[in-house]
């Protein structure tokens, strides 16, 4: 615990180990927030994703090993496949001086602790809504980890949308919902406005309004603190419209459906902790 010391939210820099789709939407939403400014923030690649994080100010270095040297909080965004070897290679590298965060699916803290040689880490599970200002991220906390890195990951990811704080053992299931969610809701979006091609709206025009009518519903069910169910009886008129759609849904299971994906994808994670 001797190297211990706080990391100041000002000038702290931070570190991306896998320059890919997580990272990036991280780094874009940080950098847009101005919580951090682009030169606080690194990580190393050698194809084209350099180009795409260069673009926004990112820093690129060519290895990842001077990511490790020139960052105080270092986020660990690899496949959970890799991890262990990438962390494993980084080892000489890592003290405690550094804040360790990994944003890996199904990765316990207890082996990243292990692999890094300390546990001063932070598992969060984030979603690329980040990009935009508005991610759902979890945080908790490994065992050396104090309460002032705690707070400094919560106003980083704070930055670029909501934090909760949850038990590890939690963490699955927060994947399966929260973090692979935006894909399922992509596909919503794609498959509704297919149907109002089908129903002979122009793509573009469709495209828009099943895009928008989706932010709209989720920014009255987070603004207004309404069950869902009631926002949902409120469109729905008697011998109307919606309730003629709902009733197609509801024939082909549509709930049963999105919690049967929630829980498969929160099986995933359980299955990609024991590689
Ligand atoms: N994409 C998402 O919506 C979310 C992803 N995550 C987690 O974030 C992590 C990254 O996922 P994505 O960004 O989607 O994957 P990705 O495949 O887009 O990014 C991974 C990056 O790591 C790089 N990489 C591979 N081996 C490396 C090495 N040895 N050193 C440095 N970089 C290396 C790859 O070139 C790639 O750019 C995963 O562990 C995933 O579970 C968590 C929440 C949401
Ligand atoms: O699909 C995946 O495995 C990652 C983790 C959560 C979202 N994307």
């Amino acid at each position: 615990m001797a190297n211990i010391t706080p990391i100041s939210t000002e000038s702290c820099k931070i570190g991306f180990i896998g320059a890919g789709k997580m990272a990036e939407s991280i780094a874009r939403g940080v950098i847009n927030s101005g919580v951090l400014p682009a030169s606080n923030v690194r990580t190393a690649h050698l194809g084209l994703r350099r180009t795409v994080f260069e673009s926004f100010g990112t820093k690129v270095f060519d290895q990842n090993s001077q990511v490790v040297q020139d960052s105080d909080v270092v986020i660990f965004s690899v496949k959970p496949q890799v991890v262990k070897d990438v962390v494993l290679q980084l080892r000489p590298l890592l003290s405690e001086k550094q804040l360790l965060v990994s944003v890996v699916a199904g990765v316990k803290l207890k082996d990243l602790q292990e692999w890094a040689g300390h546990s001063r880490f932070i598992r969060v599970m984030p979603n690329t809504p980040a990009a935009v200002g508005v991610a759902a991220s979890v945080i908790t906390l490994g065992d050396a980890a104090t309460k002032e890195d705690g707070e400094l990951i919560s106003k980083i990811f704070g930055a670029i949308g909501k934090v909760w704080t949850a038990q590890e053992k939690l963490f699955d299931a927060i994947t399966g919902l929260s973090a692979s969610g935006p894909a399922y809701i992509f596909l919503a979006i794609e498959a509704l406005a297919d149907g109002g091609v089908a129903a002979g709206l122009p793509r573009e025009l469709s495209l828009g309004l099943a895009s928008q009518m989706v932010l709209g519903a989720a920014s009255m069910a987070v603004s207004t603190g309404k069950h869902p169910g009631q926002l949902k009886d409120d469109v729905a008129s008697p011998g109307g419209t919606t309730i003629a759609g709902i009733h197609e849904l509801e024939k082909a299971g549509f709930r049963g459906i999105l919690m049967n994906a929630v829980v498969a994808a929160a099986k995933r994670g359980q299955e990609l902790s024991k590689n």
